[in-house]
Parts: C-alpha cells; sequence; structure tokens
C-alpha cells in the first residue's frame, strides 16, 4: 500500500509529508514511482492531523509570485493510475482539497467529515477541473448548487449525492484501505470522471438559462456565482479537455477581476477581528472567558425575541423576562413561531431544538429568577433611564460574577454601568434585527469594562455563531455612527433634488441588499424620530426661533420629522418614502404624494431643484460614511480598518465583494476619496460630514500605503486603546 498525506492548511505545493515531497515535480514522481511499483498495489490518500484538506492556501492567489496553480496535472496523474487511489476523508475536504479527492477513484469519508467547493465564496471557482468532474459525478443541479453556494456538505449528504463511496464511524484511514484492498484488479475505466459523460437532464438548457437568471438575481454584482454557471455549462456542452479550458479561461477572469481579492480580505479581515484589543493593553490573547451556563433576556420585543432564539439555537439555557403578563404571552407566542420555525429549517439536520422544555427555556415576570444566571442581554426601548433602573436592579439580584449586557444602538455604555455595582462586568451588545439571523455583534466596551467580560461577549458570540467585533463606546459606536452622515446625505440629496427611488437605486445597483430610503422604511421612520426628539433636535424641546434647516450652526434636513408628524413611519404604517399596499406590506412604489411633498418643500424653503447624477449620489453617500470610518479609526474606536469592513458586510448589507468600506476606499484610491470630499465640501461647507477627517489626509499625504498599515500612520496612540 502506497501512502500519501495532504496537509491540511495548504495545497499549493501538495502532499507536503508522507512519501511525497514538496515540489509538483516531486508528487508527480511520487506517485509515477507507486504506479511504476509492482509491489505498491493501490494508493491511498488522507490528510494530516484529522483533516483531509481545506484547499488551496488562499494567501497565494494575492501574492504576487502566485505559485502553486499547477494542481490540475496532479489531480490528473491521480485519476491516470494504473492502480486504485482511495481517498480517506476526515475533517474537511475544501476547494482543491476535494477536487484531489474527485481525482481519486474512489472516497471514503468520515461520518463527521465535511466537503465543498467553496472557492464561490473568495471570488474564484474551483480551478482544479472541480467545475468539469463534480457534474459527472453528481449531476448538475446537486453539482451547480454546490458550486453556485460553495457551501459546506456533510457526509451523510455527500453519500446521498453519490459524492463519496463510503462512510464510517470509526477509523476512515483503515476503512479506505480495506476499500482499495477490495478493489485492487478491479477496472478503474469506469471510476475516472473525466471519461464519464454528465448525467442528462430532458431540460438541460432550461435548467441552466434559470441557474444563470437566479445566481444573478442574488449575487448583486458579484461575478464568481455567474462564472461557476458558465464553467458548468461547459462541462454539459464540451469534451472534457475543452470544459478545463473554459474552467481555466475563466479562473483566470475571476483572478483578475479586484472581487477575489475583496472576498479574500473579507475572508482573513473576518478572523483577525478575533484578535481583539483593548485598552491597557487587554486582548484575545491573555483574557480568558467565563463559561455561559445559564443566560437571560430582559424584553420581549423585536430584538429580545430574537436573541432569545439564537440562545436556544446556541443550546444555552434562557430565561426570557417581561414587565407584565400581557407583555410577556404575547412575546412567549412569538418566539415559540420564530423557534419552530428554526426548528423546520433543522430538521432532518443532525441538531434539533430543545425549546418545550423549561429547564432550556423559562418565561417569567420575576426578576429574582435571574439571581443564578451567568449572563443577562437586557434589550428593551433606546431609553437611558429604564435601561439604567434595570441596571441598577441587576446589580442587586445576579450573582456576583454575571455579565449584564445591554443591546443597544448608541447610547452610552458607561452611564448603563454607572446604575450598578460592577460596571467593570457591563458590555453594550449591539445585536442586529433579526437577532437569530444577522450574523454581526458590536461589543462595545465601556471605560470600566474586564478583560474578562469582553473575552466572554465574544466566545458568546463564537457561540450564537454570529462575528463579534470589539469595539471602544461613542454614539452610534461604529456601524450607526457611520451609518448617520450615509443617511443624511441620502436625505440632503432629496433636498436638492433627487427621488428616494433613484438614490436608493444607485446603492442597490453599487450591491446594498437594500438602499437607505427602503431600509428606513423597514427599520420605521419612528425610531430616528424618537432619538432626535430625545436629542431635543425636534420636537416640543426645540428651541424656539431655532432655523427649520440647520442646527447647532449646521445644516439639518427636517424632512424625515415632517414625514413622521404626518404618520408616515414607514412600512408598518404603509407609507414611509414609499408608499405600500397595506400597513405592513413589503412592496414599496414610489409614491407621487411624496414626490409632490418635496417639491412644495423645496418650494417653500427657497431650494433651487437639480438634476443629480449617479456619481454624485454614490460618492456623496459612500465618502461621507467612509470619512466617519476615518474619524472613527484615528480616534482609536476600532483597532483596524477591518473592523469596520467586518461590521459593514456583516451588519449593513454592504457587498461583501467589495470588501467593506474601507477597503473600497482603498480600491477607489485615497486621493480620489479625499479630492472628492474636498469637492463636496466646499459645495456644502455647513456639512461637518463631507469635511475630509483629518487622518484621510494624512494617509494621502504619506502617499496613501497599503490598508494593512494605516494604524501605523496615527501619530499618538488614541486614548480608547
Ligand atoms: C492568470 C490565469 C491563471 C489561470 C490559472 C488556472 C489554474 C488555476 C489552478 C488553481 C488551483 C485552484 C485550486 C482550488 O480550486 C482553489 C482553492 O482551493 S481555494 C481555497 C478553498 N478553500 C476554502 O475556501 C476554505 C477556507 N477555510 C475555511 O472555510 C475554514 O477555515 C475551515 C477550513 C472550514 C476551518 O474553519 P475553522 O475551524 O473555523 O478555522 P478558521 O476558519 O479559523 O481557520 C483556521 C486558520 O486557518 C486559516 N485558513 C483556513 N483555510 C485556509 C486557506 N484555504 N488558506 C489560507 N488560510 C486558511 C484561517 O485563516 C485561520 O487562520 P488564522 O486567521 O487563525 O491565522
Amino acid at each position: 500500500m502506497f501512502h500519501a498525506q495532504i496537509p491540511f492548511d495548504r495545497i499549493p505545493h501538495q502532499f507536503k509529508s508522507g512519501l511525497l515531497c514538496r515540489s509538483s515535480q516531486s508528487e508527480k514522481d511520487g506517485l509515477k514511482k507507486a504506479d511504476a511499483d509492482p509491489s505498491v498495489k493501490a494508493v491511498m490518500i488522507c490528510g494530516e492531523n484529522g483533516k483531509f484538506s481545506a484547499g488551496a492556501d488562499i494567501r497565494g492567489f494575492s501574492s504576487p509570485k502566485r505559485h502553486g496553480v499547477a494542481l490540475s496535472p496532479i489531480v490528473s496523474l491521480i485519476e491516470s493510475s494504473e492502480k486504485p487511489v482511495v481517498a480517506a476523508i476526515e475533517g474537511v475536504a475544501l476547494g482543491g482539497g476535494l477536487e484531489v479527492a474527485l481525482g481519486c477513484h474512489y472516497r471514503v469519508a468520515h461520518a463527521k467529515a465535511r466537503m465543498g467547493l467553496p472557492e464561490v465564496t473568495i471570488g474564484l471557482l474551483p480551478g482544479a477541473e472541480g467545475t468539469q468532474r463534480l457534474p459527472r459525478l453528481i449531476g448538475v443541479p446537486a453539482a451547480l448548487d454546490m458550486i453556485t453556494t460553495g457551501k459546506h456538505i456533510p457526509a451523510t449528504e455527500a453519500l446521498k449525492l453519490g459524492l463519496v463511496d463510503e462512510i464510517v464511524e470509526e477509523n476512515t484511514i483503515e476503512a479506505a484501505i480495506r476499500l482499495a484492498n477490495k478493489v485492487i484488479g478491479q477496472p478503474l475505466e469506469p471510476r475516472r470522471l473525466s471519461l464519464k459523460p454528465v448525467p442528462k437532464l430532458p431540460n438541460m438548457e432550461a435548467f441552466l438559462r434559470e441557474a444563470l437568471v437566479k445566481v444573478k438575481r442574488q449575487a448583486r454584482g458579484c461575478l464568481a456565482p455567474e462564472l461557476c454557471v458558465q464553467a458548468v455549462r461547459a462541462a454539459t456542452e464540451r469534451p472534457f479537455a475543452e470544459g478545463v479550458r473554459r474552467e481555466r479561461e475563466l479562473f483566470g477572469l475571476l483572478l483578475s477581476s479586484g472581487q477575489a481579492q475583496a472576498l479574500q480580505y473579507a475572508f482573513f479581515a473576518e478572523r483577525a477581528v478575533r484578535r481583539w484589543a483593548a485598552p491597557g493593553g487587554a486582548s484575545w490573547s491573555s483574557a480568558a472567558p467565563q463559561p455561559v451556563r445559564k443566560a437571560a433576556v430582559i424584553g420581549l420585543g423585536t430584538m429580545g425575541r430574537g436573541i432569545v432564539t439564537s440562545l436556544v439555537k446556541a443550546n444555552i439555557p434562557v430565561v426570557a423576562l417581561e414587565q407584565d403578563l400581557e407583555y410577556l404571552n404575547k412575546g412567549r407566542k412569538a418566539v415559540m413561531l420564530l423557534l419552530e420555525r428554526e426548528a423546520m429549517k433543522m430538521e432532518g439536520g443532525a441538531q434539533t431544538l430543545d425549546f418545550h422544555n423549561p429547564a432550556r427555556l423559562q418565561f417569567t415576570v420575576d426578576f429574582d429568577l435571574l439571581c443564578d444566571v451567568d449572563l443577562v442581554i437586557e434589550a428593551v426601548f433606546e431609553n437611558m433611564a429604564l435601561k439604567k433602573e434595570i441596571f441598577h436592579k441587576l446589580s442587586k439580584i445576579c450573582k456576583p460574577g454575571a455579565l449584564l449586557c445591554t443591546n443597544t444602538s448608541a447610547l452610552n455604555i458607561d452611564e448603563i454601568a454607572s446604575a450598578t455595582n460592577r460596571p467593570q462586568q457591563v458590555i453594550g451588545t449591539h445585536f442586529f434585527s433579526p437577532a437569530h439571523v444577522m450574523r454581526l455583534l458590536e461589543i462595545i466596551y465601556g471605560r470600566h469594562t474586564s478583560p474578562t467580560a469582553i473575552a466572554t461577549a465574544m466566545q458568546l458570540a463564537k457561540a450564537l455563531k454570529k462575528v463579534g467585533v470589539v469595539v471602544g463606546n461613542c454614539f452610534g459606536f461604529v456601524g450607526n455612527r457611520m451609518m448617520f452622515p450615509y443617511v443624511q446625505q441620502a436625505v440632503f440629496l432629496l433636498e436638492e433634488g433627487s427621488r428616494p427611488e433613484a438614490v436608493d437605486q444607485v446603492l442597490e445597483d453599487f450591491g446594498f441588499k437594500i438602499g437607505p430610503f427602503r431600509m428606513s422604511d423597514l427599520a420605521g421612520l419612528d425610531v430616528g424620530w424618537r432619538s432626535r426628539k430625545e436629542q431635543g433636535l425636534t420636537g416640543p424641546s426645540l428651541a424656539a426661533g431655532t432655523p427649520a434647516r440647520q442646527r447647532h450652526g449646521q445644516r439639518y434636513s427636517p424632512l424625515p420629522d415632517l414625514l413622521c408628524e404626518q404618520g408616515r413611519f414607514g412600512q408598518k404604517t404603509g407609507k414611509g418614502w414609499y408608499q405600500y399596499e397595506r400597513a405592513g406590506g413589503r412592496t414599496a412604489t414610489p409614491d407621487p404624494w411624496l414626490h409632490d411633498f418635496l417639491s412644495q418643500y423645496r418650494d417653500t424653503h427657497g431650494i433651487q431643484s437639480r438634476f443629480i447624477d449617479q456619481e454624485e449620489i454614490l460618492e456623496r453617500c459612500l465618502f461621507s460614511l467612509i470619512n466617519e470610518g476615518f474619524a472613527i479609526l484615528a480616534e482609536g474606536i476600532a483597532s483596524g480598518p477591518e473592523h469596520l469592513d467586518v461590521i459593514y458586510i456583516n451588519g449593513y448589507g454592504w457587498p461583501k465583494h467589495r470588501g467593506g468600506p474601507m477597503f473600497y476606499a482603498s480600491t477607489v484610491g485615497l486621493p480620489r476619496v479625499l479630492a472628492k470630499l474636498q469637492k463636496y465640501s466646499e459645495a456644502h461647507p455647513d456639512v461637518p460630514g463631507l469635511r475630509p477627517n483629518a487622518f484621510l489626509k494624512k494617509l494621502v499625504a504619506v502617499r496613501s500605503p497599503p490598508l494593512k498599515e494605516w494604524m501605523s500612520y496615527l501619530s499618538h496612540q488614541s486614548p480608547k486603546l
């Protein structure tokens, strides 16, 4: 038996250890030697440390040297071997790893193994003949699904699809060797996927056409899924070798598209933010989390319901608390509905949801039941007085070590913490709606928050399968603080002559899931109105004689306030920036009433309406958001641009293939961003959001270094870090 090992971490110089060595030439030599050696009857390929392979080293694709592209010849060599080659798949077989396994004549997988071709998620397509072999093995619909989504499938599903020949609970390598011994001498021709035809579909053309329409619709400008379809189409239309040539061509296109770089940046950024740092030198490497064996959620409104659902899904027992029985019963019903839906989605999967057991999910109005929980997440209204009252109560009831989290989107964590006797255990956990779906968790430390509290919140994010991003405490934290100037510009554009649908269209074409006005209608205009009233920007507390379009010497638009005064709160009232089919309806249509209202508004305020082109819409919205990002970095509210980008991709619908706002700025070029901000700022001197931030100016002055070096240009370490 000849036995080769593929390392878990990288494919490029494949088969790093075992009997084959690093250069592709020696790998080929090794395989050839095995073929030539009459004492070798079969070959088994496995990985190291219980993992088959996670595929190519992603960093290699953006490295100027870009070696490690020679995987296809090895896969071909494996397939053409005169001796049976069996893959023993443990852990993961992803990307190039799975392509190697597809070159093998047989595949044995451990029951816990996962397989997939996730190249699409990093802006590529399987480039080692995977788009040609997989459809031949499991048929076009299943192959297309795996290749265009990049999903990882469990071994059980792989067996059903015919992707693997056998799954085992025990020793995969022994099972693979057993199979290899069994098949010695059997013809290999039928096992060589490159020789097989792609299974026919009665309606292949229509199927592929529909698939293309579907991926284009979902991709919002991301190229890779579309090119994946094209590569699979080639498998259905051309002989294997020609299909491979097409795959290579499309791979090359993607590699040089810029989107692949953005998506690969996002892959590493998401991992980089796990390495958090906070004031006083505390960081991920020194702080250990506390265990969370039981949690509580206070408030069963929209956010609280989602948070409870998330905790139950993560198998953390929860006490869900409301202020009175009426709210509790309403909340309980809503939570149960969400959980039932989640359970349906999970049906057939390995996991089940145990939410009817009171030991796992308990509903109460009794605060005393919170005495033994390890962590509380308060999710009541955005009202400082109410939050402080609750935190005061919690510090009396909860056990000494309990972590006290507040789900707030903007409020001051220090002020909330001041209501307790344990400010070191108070932390902000900003969930995004719907909380059981959205991946982002902004974790906000206050002046006194302990490293243990941060580590515990990060651990919680991981348990909830969310991306936790640690940030400092300021109004709106990172995500909403950057959102304010973006939304402000969108509204100013309406004042100057644009329409909600025009602004939304530009930003949706850019790749946002939803434009700012549709988003505002979805979230409810009343939320911001309440906050502006609390800040004294509108409503009864506004000083008499305040100019309608100015606050504190800066430009202000009363448009959203005026809509709210008309009862136009968005989807919930059936009218907002758009009109809807009914209150609670979801289909936005442009509203002639609003267009008239905007004209009258401009007349009232003597604003000369003008045509605003797409470029101006895009630049004013995005560059003001990015400008705020530079301010956040300079103030040390976030430890790097990756944090801002991960927040925007996972919480605000920023198109991932554009890498996040700060990455996008680096691709546009900082000098251009600066020049445009200068131009718009000169035209609108009363808008601070358009005034270029000093940090941006500094980076341009030092010739725009690469994004990963930006933070080293901050002259002083900010007080927050
Ligand atoms: C110009 C014309 C050119 C034409 C050329 C045509 C021919 C080209 C032929 C090219 C051959 C292509 C081969 C193939 O098709 C391409 C690929 O294989 S691309 C890679 C595909 N694989 C993936 O995308 C897997 C990505 N990884 C994961 O999904 C997960 O990491 C995991 C493997 C499921 C493990 O998850 P976790 O246990 O949660 O662990 P982490 O995610 O935290 O990862 C731990 C650690 O490992 C790093 N890492 C993981 N995978 C890779 C990788 N593939 N490359 C590099 N680094 C990887 C990860 O970043 C973590 O590191 P840390 O952040 O902790 O330092």
